[in-house]
């Protein structure tokens, strides 16, 4: 039998079948093949082979993963591994606030990162938006955004606003929703929902706090008149520090500085902080990047640089 992972814990999984029935499932033998080395096996959106648990009737035990397109993940720091918050996604959605939480441009900055670092599409949805009263700081930020060439959508899950448009992204589609706590990101998700013939339910019971809730993403579907939009809602995270790419290959994937890479009069091996006929340096100058966004990448490269040692250290310790 083939599943749809819809929520996870590093060892349990739901699992929805094809006729839509959820079975609770452990990993046969423990470990899964393919996934070594990732703080969590498996991540809602993920298809995998299941088979009754003759010692546990009515659950299941995962044989194996079904190939996996692409995965959404941060790193995860007190692991030091890979962690994955949504697989087979075909869209990110960084939720920011422009206020109440304030806006953070510098976790969208990490969010749309990541997104292009997995190859899926990033957009930025700013929820909350009845709250926004065109703060100027804000605007400023999400038309940036729009110019570097990312879509962003003006929301509110209270007003209702926006939320057309978001909808039409969401439908036939896997997507993943990404966000600092309070965001708002389970209530787009039930904004979205009634009247839809859609359990909710799930959604209004927060996430455990405790041991494991950094894990706990969950998948959930809803009927949009174009088409059932498949959603996973991930806790909020404080801090996304980017996986899956080392200091050096930053500036290859922050968009609008991407075509200077290796432009530079010292080439690649530019820091870009101190160095004449550094293109970068110009970029700033010239407000083709931001200076918001050149400060994310100092700190965001500096981090990795961090990172880096930090794992050399533990292969040679
Ligand atoms: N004014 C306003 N408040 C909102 C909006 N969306 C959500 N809220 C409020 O913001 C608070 C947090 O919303 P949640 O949906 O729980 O946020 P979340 O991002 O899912 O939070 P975590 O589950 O902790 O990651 C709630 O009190 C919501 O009522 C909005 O569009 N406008
Ligand atoms: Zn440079």
């Amino acid at each position: 039998m083939t599943g749809l992972v819809i929520r996870g814990s590093r060892n349990i999984f739901t699992l929805r079948d094809d006729g839509g029935g959820e079975t609770e499932c452990r990993i046969k033998g423990k470990v899964l093949k393919g996934v070594e080395g990732y703080y969590n096996p498996l991540a809602p959106g993920d298809r995998v082979e299941f088979e009754p648990d003759p010692e546990h009737p009515g659950t299941g035990l995962i044989l194996s993963l079904l190939e996996r397109r692409n995965a959404f993940t941060r790193f995860n720091q007190k692991g030091q591994s890979s962690q994955l918050l949504a697989a087979n996604v075909d869209v990110v959605f960084c939720v920011t606030t422009p206020a109440s939480p304030p806006f953070r441009p510098r976790f969208l900055d990490r969010a749309l990162l990541q997104g292009d670092i997995a190859n899926i599409p990033p957009v930025v949805v700013c929820n909350k938006y009845d709250l926004s009263d065109n703060d100027p700081d804000v605007e400023e930020r999400l038309e940036d955004f729009i110019r570097i060439g990312y879509r962003v959508l003006r929301v509110s899950a209270h007003t209702g606003e926006g939320l057309d448009e978001f909808r039409d992204l969401a439908a036939n589609r896997f997507s993943v929703l990404v966000g600092q706590s309070g965001v708002g990101k389970s209530s787009i998700i039930n904004a979205l929902a009634p009247g839809m013939g859609l359990k909710t339910g799930a959604l209004t019971e927060k996430y455990d706090r405790g041991s494991h809730t950094t894990t706990m993403a969950r998948l959930v579907e809803i009927e949009t008149p174009a088409g059932p939009a498949r959603i996973t809602d991930t806790p909020g995270v404080r801090r996304l520090v980017p996986d899956g790419i080392g200091p050096g290959d930053l500036v290859f994937y922050m968009r609008e500085f991407a075509p200077l890479a290796g432009r530079c009069s010292y080439g690649l091996s530019c820091t870009h902080v101190t160095e004449p006929g550094c293109k970068i340096m110009e970029a700033v100058a010239a407000g083709v990047i931001h200076e918001d966004r050149y400060e994310s990448f100092l700190r965001i490269r500096e981090e990795l640089f961090l990172k880096e040692s930090a794992s050399e250290y533990g292969k040679n310790p």
